[in-house]
């Protein structure tokens, strides 16, 4: 897919594909291209060509609420939480947007927050969370639509460098526990390696590379991107 802004080229010929029961990891410096990418995918955007399949099917045209119903999930960098509802009331609400029951929706609810680690915080209101906190909610809301594919759009961002680890283990029991397919878009380098099956590498709207986690981190044109010409330098005299 390619996707243009008024002569601004955010994605240029770009393609990506998810399956179920695998973390895939999307990363690249500001202004890749990334969140463009996640937008296209979920029905917040639109390619300027190209197109998006879900389940073989061309959803190019749908909304991102059709999508949703389709098992796509998605959170977002910025918190879409009802602020002044409870962070139970709030996963609930999004459990119940795609038809569950009441009672489903209140147990769906209670399992998502212990898995998250948001158990202390259901009754308090969303507004009232910590920022890492916050986007663990956004993660809790996305799982309450029981997707087949999540994209994470930036999860780990604002949670203490202690969590992360705890955060890595949500993301692999969506894949092993729920089945789920994941797009984990993260700057936590230590956290990508760690969880993804298979990276791709954004850079000015292409894909620079994409491999295993080793793969990435042996390819040069990666370290380029991410560290500056200085420290490809270092690693070749090495
Ligand atoms: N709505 C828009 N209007 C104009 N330009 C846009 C718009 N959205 C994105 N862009 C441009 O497209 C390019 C890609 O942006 P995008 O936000 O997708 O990058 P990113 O990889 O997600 O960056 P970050 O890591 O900072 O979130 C940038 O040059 C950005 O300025």
């Amino acid at each position: 897919m390619s996707r243009s802004f008024e002569g601004v080229h955010a994605l240029q010929g770009v393609s990506i594909e998810l399956h179920r029961h695998e973390v895939v990891g999307l990363i690249g410096p500001n202004g890749a291209g990334k969140s463009t990418l996640v937008n296209i995918l979920t029905g917040f955007d639109f390619p300027t060509a190209g197109s998006v399949s879900l389940d073989g099917r061309d959803v190019t045209g749908w909304s991102a609420h059709r999508r949703g119903r389709h098992g796509l999930a998605r959170t977002f960098q910025h918190s879409h939480s009802f602020r002044s509802l409870s962070v139970r009331e709030n996963v609930e609400v999004a459990a119940l947007g795609v038809g569950a029951g009441a009672r489903a929706a209140r147990m769906r609810a209670g399992e998502l927050l212990d898995l998250l680690g948001l158990a202390a915080y259901a009754e308090a209101p969303a507004g009232s969370l910590p920022h890492g906190d916050e986007r663990r909610l956004g993660v809790a809301r996305a799982l309450a639509t029981e997707p087949s594919f999540v994209l994470m759009d930036e999860p780990a961002a604002g949670l203490p460098e202690a969590e992360v680890p705890e955060f890595a283990a949500v993301v692999r029991a969506v894949r092993d526990d729920h089945g789920a397919g994941v797009l984990l878009i993260d700057h936590n380098m230590a956290l990508i390696m760690d969880v993804c099956d298979r990276i791709q590498v954004l850079d000015q709207g292409t894909v620079l590379a994409e491999g295993t986690p080793a793969e990435i981190r042996s390819n040069l044109d990666v370290a380029a991107a991410y560290l500056g010409e200085s420290a490809v330098q270092a690693e070749q005299r090495s």
